[in-house]
């Protein structure tokens, strides 16, 4: 199966020269077109316009954007070399740059999960400088913020296939069919990821098992994330039935009996188990929870916030009017409310499929992300 569809290209030649491109998403399918991404303020350009979007990739380049900018930017060297070599000092100049990432796109978890993640290594990075050495705290944190920027794009690749396997077992298992057919929402595949996809990535892998029967993918308006993106990435990895349709045809595509599980992914999970993801998601749900059809949300951990206790409090992206209108054929000054993401309440969910395995219904019906969390975190961290 072809890998051909790269959100972005990184390469890093001597180890300390990284230089980061990104697939433009707003021309695609039409023109394929990499833009460079030399600086922060680029990295916070692709994010915020969308030209790179979904919520591991967006965590992904805002991190490998910042390495970039620290260690090939002119202005950022000639800013770096003149500070003192004071660890508070160096620390903030490198935190305010990560706080102007963080700004970007409020909905996503993983971008803020990264860079928590990454503040946590340059603190650990500065622990473990010792008095003798001659290496100056600005190379130990540059250092670090590079060593974790490749970490991050390699482990998402890697936790991508193992949510599809867990994934593609877990659908098998509810449906109790050879060969499934699937719905899905948005673009959650190569495209959103630094490779293989979460949501999407389930289908992949279910391909490869023969055991796809097709897909259809939901336009996903105002964006068109699906007839743009996912379409276009069915068509490329030649996905068997697979098909476009409108977002207003989910309901008649269950009532004919033409799916058999839904597969989405997140922007966030909560510690009950409620999960924003790209607006249309919430209805999808309640159609499928009419329908019974089962209803899967695929995200790694990263996408999992277990400090927000229930949906009410996450945030949520609000576009421009005009982003509504140039995607629609509105009177140009039609006022418009035009929400990115809705929130499916988790007792609309049949399991959240993770890296680490699958998230499903207790006894009483309820999902235990915080359970499971804290469970894998501190396998991991011991
Ligand atoms: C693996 S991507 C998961 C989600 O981020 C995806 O489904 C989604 O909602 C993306 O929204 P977008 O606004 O295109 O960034």
């Amino acid at each position: 199966m072809s890998m051909n569809l790269q959100s972005l290209k990184y390469s890093n030649t001597d180890g300390s020269n990284p230089r980061l491109q990104v697939l433009d998403q707003l021309v695609l399918p039409n023109e394929k077109v990499y833009l460079d991404v030399p600086t922060v303020q680029d990295a916070y350009t692709v994010i915020r316009t969308m030209q790179i979007r979904g919520a591991p990739l967006i965590a992904i380049v805002a991190v490998l954007g910042l390495s970039v900018d620290l260690h090939t930017c002119p202005k950022t060297i000639q800013e770096y070399n003149q500070m003192d070599d004071n660890d508070q000092q160096v620390l903030s100049y490198i935190r305010e740059k990560m706080e102007y990432l963080k700004s970007s796109r409020p909905t996503a978890v993983n971008l803020s999960n990264a860079l928590e993640e990454l503040d946590q290594a340059l603190i650990k990075a500065m622990s473990k400088k010792d008095e003798t050495t001659t290496v100056s705290t600005k190379d130990i944190l540059k250092k670090a913020v590079l060593d974790y920027s490749e970490f991050l794009l390699e482990r998402d690749v890697s936790d991508n296939r193992a949510i599809g396997e867990f994934g593609a077992q877990a659908i098998l298992n509810a449906t109790k069919k050879e060969k499934v057919n699937l719905v899905t929402i948005c673009n959650t595949g190569s495209l959103a990821t630094a490779g293989y996809g979460t949501a999407l990535g389930v289908a992949r892998s279910l391909q490869q098992r023969n055991q796809l029967e097709s897909i259809t993918a939901l336009e996903t308006r105002p964006y068109n994330q699906g007839s743009r993106l996912t379409a276009f990435e069915i068509l490329e990895e030649q996905m068997p039935g697979g098909r476009l349709i409108c977002d207003s045809a989910a309901a008649a595509l269950m009532q004919t009996k033409q799916v058999d599980a839904c597969i989405v992914g997140a922007d966030r999970v909560c510690a009950n188990g409620d999960t924003a993801n790209k607006i249309g998601t919430y209805q999808l749900s309640i159609v499928a929870a009419y329908h019974k059809v089962p209803f899967f949300v695929a995200a790694p951990i990263t996408s999992l916030d277990i400090n927000l206790e229930s949906g009410s409090s996450i945030p949520i992206e609000e576009r421009s009017s005009e982003e509504l209108i140039s995607t629609s054929q509105a009177p140009s000054h039609m006022p418009c409310w035009n929400p990115a993401f809705d929130v499916t309440p988790a007792c609309n969910i049949s399991g959240i499929i993770t890296e680490k395995g699958v998230v499903e219904p207790d006894q009483d019906g309820k999902l235990n992300v915080k359970a499971f969390v804290e469970k894998h975190t501190s396998i991991s961290e011991s």
